[in-house]
């Protein structure tokens, strides 16, 4: 069961989370825990490592640390009561290592991946000994344990490792050894490198601990429990018509999560899929809805079109010029040079004419695109190339698209009527087709398709 950081964010949703683990305990499972840090801490500890690398005097270091103890005091004081002095030393010494960190990374004006991705990592290490205490205060026998401790090998690659084949066997010997006794509570969000460096799995990386450990030791289900009742047609924030999809494939949910779907991390799907694993999303908030199930081959389902994302403040990139006309090796050069400076493209689309390249990147990784793109035009391989930072993608799924006639004209018909313009269209995969549009249309163009689709309308049984 992994438990996200809206689940975990204060004294009220603990005790949910203590009472789901508790009866399901009661009924005869074996459970392994991993959580995230309580809700905005591990945006705090971002903004606050960038802040003192930049600030001229010494940090208000004491403020923020005070701050952090005495959200995390009070809701160990509500849910653990009697283990306030273990828990609490414990959390004042990962306190004080935090402290000390961030006023080296003062004195030394250098914040290197490594250590940034130790910092970032604090914030589960201060949430998971609270809800194992909470467990204990409920009679459940717990422990706590980092993503090290519990086997979790990486590649290395900071803020954003990947796991690597080996932790399976580590975390069975690890986690796995704990279940029959106790409900071990892991500290999602990380993992070590072969070195022992602290390596962090990219922003949201708690699902994928959660499906890592739940490979890991065989799991019958991988639960992701979150705030919605599982996932929806769309993002509800945007249209509150949104409704919970009974059950999608692996390949159908992946595509939701890489273009924008945030209940579960893309990554997360991998480690499931690979070990077939059913993942489900449920609601900590109310436990009684099924939820959705993510298997490899979902019930039966009519529906053409079957959920839509969308990815705000995206950057549509266009490269043309004559010299790439039947030129080999342009786009070779344009991606390879573009992926060497670390820039992850998210939709490429080719004209016929082989005159123009157009592409979508994420806003913060701009300047390292244009000046890559500048290197090639240098060489010569391209003319202009040119941009525009207010686009949105959205994307729309459903494994029934594949040999329906018609989808497509049905789509951008819905976008014609509600006069959207579409300024790129890419079909990735045949499960999914994804489109470029304005920024200031995307929420429009979801609920377009949304209404088109009738999405908001129970599946049939
Ligand atoms: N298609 C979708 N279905 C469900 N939730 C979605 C979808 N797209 C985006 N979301 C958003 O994802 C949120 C849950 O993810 P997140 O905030 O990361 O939770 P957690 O803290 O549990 O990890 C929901 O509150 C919802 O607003
Ligand atoms: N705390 C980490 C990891 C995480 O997965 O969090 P959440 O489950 O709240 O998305 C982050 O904010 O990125």
């Amino acid at each position: 069961m992994k438990f996200g950081g809206t689940s975990v964010g204060d004294e009220k949703c603990i005790a949910n989370v203590v009472n789901i683990v508790k009866e399901s305990r009661d009924a005869g499972n074996e459970i392994a825990v991993v959580v995230s840090a309580m809700t905005r801490v591990t945006d705090q500890l971002i903004a606050t490592a960038e802040e003192v690398i930049n600030c001229k005097q010494k940090p208000a270091l004491d403020a923020f640390i005070t701050s952090i103890r005495s959200r995390h005091m009070k809701v160990l004081e509500a849910v653990a009561p009697d283990y306030v002095d273990e828990i609490g030393e414990y959390l004042e010494s990962r306190l004080n290592k935090l402290s000390n960190i961030l006023l080296a990374v003062h004195n030394l004006r250098e914040l290197t991946p490594r250590s940034r991705d130790y910092i970032i990592s604090f914030g589960e290490r201060l949430s998971a000994p609270i809800i194992s205490a909470a467990l204990r205060q409920a009679g459940v026998p717990s422990c706590y344990m980092s993503g090290c401790d519990a086997g979790i090998l990486t590649n290395g690659v900071h803020n954003g490792a990947t796991a690597l084949p080996e932790s399976y066997a580590r975390i069975q010997a690890r986690v796995g050894a704990l279940l029959t006794e106790q409900v071990p509570v892991v500290m999602g969000y990380m993992g070590c490198a072969a070195d022992g460096a602290v390596t962090t799995l990219g922003r949201s990386g708690s699902d994928y601990s959660g499906a890592i450990v739940g490979a890991g030791i065989d799991a019958d289900e991988i639960l992701i429990w979150t705030d919605v009742d599982g996932v929806m047609t769309t993002d509800p924030r945007l249209i509150p018509e949104a409704r919970v999809i009974n059950s999608i494939s692996f390949l159908e949910m992946m595509e939701m999560s890489y273009f924008g779907a945030k209940v579960i991390h893309p990554r997360a799907l991998v480690p499931a899929m690979q070990k077939n694993i059913p993942v489900r999303v449920k609601n900590t908030f109310n436990p009684s809805h099924p939820g959705t199930v993510v298997i490899r081959e979902p019930h039966a389902d009519k529906r053409i079109v079957k959920a839509i994302s969308l990815i705000q403040n995206s950057c549509l990139i266009k490269v043309s010029g004559a010299v790439m006309a039947g030129k080999p090796g342009v786009a070779g050069e344009i991606f390879t040079t573009l992926a060497e400076a670390g820039v992850n493209v998210m939709l490429i689309s080719q004209g016929s004419s082989e005159m123009t390249i157009s592409m979508i990147i994420t806003e913060e990784q701009l300047d390292a695109a244009l000046s890559a793109l500048a290197e090639v035009k240098q060489k010569g391989f391209i003319r202009e190339f040119d941009f525009d930072r207010n686009v949105a993608v959205v994307s729309v799924v459903g494994a029934g698209m594949a040999g329906t006639y018609g989808t497509l004209g049905r789509i951008f018909h819905g976008l014609g009527v509600a006069g959207i313009n579409v300024m790129m269209i890419s079909q990735g995969s045949e499960v999914n087709v994804s489109f470029v549009v304005k920024q200031a249309d995307g929420i429009r163009a979801v609920r377009a398709i949304h209404e088109e689709y009738h999405l908001e309308e129970e599946e049939e049984a």
